[in-house]
């Protein structure tokens, strides 16, 4: 079966996300991701990146309500399918790797399974099909003795070990995007950079697009082509990464990229982002609920 290249493999249309008390999540977040294209989401805590990628793989928190917008994956709009049918193309289509490795994986099962059932069961891969897949991409990820730590148990290994036997997995199956959310918090910093590497070797042999949830500037530039920044669940800036490091348009970027620190030692020193831009940006988000609310939109 050959299927049609579509132009974006991830589009997300003027979503918004609110709670039962009108707090707003996401307010008119729209962006695109091509094939092959890895777009990181930026922002401080709470700005809304994991939200957005929640609401892609259509695991948003119970507490939250949509209120309007549309994703479309490939072409298709997921507000237009029934709920098991939108389940499915999103399991199909679609992996995470998420940040904390340990409670991703689940601790009385061996590791061998929790890569291979997902093939099986949402692929329809046979079992064989999926056990030699699942050793490929654990050689792949450098793991030694694949078929040992098939056979172990999460919490016998390493948190670097846990968190690129979750990157095999997601990859495993081929996946059109994979949403990574803060991939490489929860490690320490040698870990980290190995596990960058990695989704970057890998992002770019498999040619899967991205979406890279992070609030480290430092990470953006490593990884990504194209930038969202946001702050209050709001689209402040779009761009290309390049374009965001040499000329960002808006103050609260360049603030963030001013508080990254450096390991070069003559760069100017660490500043965080200037206090009153931040309490300028929220009442100017204020002023938008107020507006938001008047105009008998919920
Ligand atoms: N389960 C939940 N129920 C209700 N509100 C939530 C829930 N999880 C997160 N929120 C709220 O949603 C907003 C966005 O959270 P989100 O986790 O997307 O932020 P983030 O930008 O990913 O930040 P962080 O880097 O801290 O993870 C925050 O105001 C947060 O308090």
């Amino acid at each position: 079966m050959t299927t049609q290249p579509h132009e974006n493999t991830l589009e997300i249309r003027q979503l918004n996300a609110t709670l039962p008390n009108g707090m707003r999540l996401l307010r008119d977040v729209s962006l695109t991701l091509e094939p092959g294209e890895v777009r990181a989401l930026v922002g401080e805590s709470g700005a809304g990146k994991s939200m957005i990628g929640r609401a892609v793989l259509g695991i948003l928190p119970s507490a939250v309500v949509h209120s309007s917008g549309d994703i479309l994956l490939e072409g298709q709009s997921l507000n237009a399918m029934r709920p098991k049918t939108r389940r499915s193309i999103v399991a199909k289509m679609s992996a995470l790797i998420p940040q904390d490795p340990l409670t991703a994986l689940n601790p009385v099962r061996k590791i061998g399974p929790q890569i291979t059932d997902p093939l099986v069961r949402i692929h329809r891969w046979s079992r064989d099909r999926a056990l030699k897949r699942a050793l490929e991409l654990l050689e792949r990820v450098h793991i030694r003795n694949p078929e040992r730590v098939m056979n172990s148990y999460p919490h016998e290994l390493s948190g670097g070990m846990r968190q690129r036997i979750l990157i095999a997995a997601a990859f495993a199956p081929s996946p059109r995007l994979i949403v990574a959310d803060e991939p490489t918090t929860a490690l320490d910093v040698t870990v980290q950079k190995q596990i960058l590497k990695l989704i970057r070797e890998l992002q770019r042999e498999t040619g899967t697009a991205v979406l890279f949830v992070t609030h480290d500037m430092g990470v953006v530039a490593k990884i990504s082509q194209k930038v969202t920044v946001l702050f209050a669940g709001r689209v402040l800036e779009d761009a290309p990464t390049e374009a965001i490091f040499n000329d960002a348009a808006h103050l609260y970027t360049r603030g963030l990229i001013a508080a990254t620190p450096t390991p070069n030692a003559t760069a100017e020193p660490f500043r965080p982002v200037p206090q009153d831009l931040i309490a300028q940006l929220q009442r100017d988000t204020q002023a938008e609920d107020v507006r938001f609310y008047q105009g008998g939109r919920k």
